[in-house]
């Protein structure tokens, strides 16, 4: 598969913690891979350098062969990548379907004036926002919860709102950090299969982090595994689960890995 976002021997160091070292992914289009590793291991830190939460100290960061190092977050985002946070971060006092809204704003073509007086223009935008927003509550199974508030979502469906609102920006790579956590089986199940359709619904590829081994194994066609910054391990998830070396980190671990 063509390469979209690579990173090469890239690195961070807070003060004087190393938290990564020569880290460098391929994700090529379409594909979903999975970023692994013990607790502090470095992966969230991956996707705050991927969205300029932090700057790189070393290393190079490109999206279809042009580097995004130093340019902004909103910029990142209109290039075509899109997170979910391990913290759900929604707008929780309004609705899903305005939590799905809000996040294409970037898209919205009518003046400041059309808008403050509702002119034509303004209104046959908001209707295709409306419908493109539907069209994505579809898709992660929320349409019949459009007009209640987020913050009454029960948690595993509040991940799913995320994973909207980032779809919403059209992106070419989705990063999902954790989108498991805190459902049950079932849930995981669905989330398996959804991820899956995302994939092929919108041709996005797909980088996640998650603890859940099973989850993992099963949706993700490569891994890289990170342990204290660095990567240990990559490939196919049959042949990184037989590692040594990521058999030791996960041991030397914490348990709930
Ligand atoms: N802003 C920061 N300042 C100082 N240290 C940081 C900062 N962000 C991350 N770190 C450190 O970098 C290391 C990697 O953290 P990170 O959150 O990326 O790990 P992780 O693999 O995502 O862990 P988890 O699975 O527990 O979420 C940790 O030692 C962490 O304390």
């Amino acid at each position: 598969m063509a390469k979209l976002l690579e990173t090469e021997n890239l690195g961070i160091a807070f003060g004087g913690l190393r938290a990564l070292s020569d880290v460098t992914l391929e994700i090529g289009r379409g594909e979903i891979v999975g970023l692994i590793g013990p607790n502090g291991a470095g992966k969230t830190t991956v996707f705050n350098l991927l969205t300029d939460v932090y700057m790189p100290t070393e290393g190079t960061i490109t999206l279809e062969g042009k580097s995004i190092v130093g340019k902004k977050t909103y910029q990142i985002t209109r290039a075509g990548i899109a997170r979910t946070f391990q913290n759900i971060r929604l707008f929780k006092d309004i609705s899903v379907i305005d939590n799905v809204k809000i996040a294409m704003e970037g898209d919205m073509h009518y003046s400041a004036l059309a808008g403050i007086l509702r002119l034509p223009s303004y209104w046959r935008e908001e209707k295709a926002a409306d419908l493109r927003a539907r069209e994505l509550l579809r898709v992660v199974d929320l349409e019949d919860f459009a007009d209640a508030k987020a913050k009454n979502l029960p948690y595993g469906q509040q991940r799913k709102l995320e994973i909207a609102r980032a779809l919403a920006t059209q992106p070419k790579v989705l990063l999902l950090d954790e989108p498991a956590a805190g459902m049950n089986p079932t849930e995981t199940q669905e989330l398996a299969e959804m991820i899956e359709k995302i994939r092929k619904k919108f041709d996005v590829a797909i980088l996640l982090i998650e603890h859940d081994m099973s989850f993992v194994m099963e949706i993700c066609e490569k891994l890289y595994v990170l342990d204290y910054g660095m990567v240990i391990a990559q490939g196919k998830p049959e042949d990184v689960r037989k590692d040594p070396k990521v058999i030791a980190a996960y041991l030397g671990g914490n348990e709930d890995e």
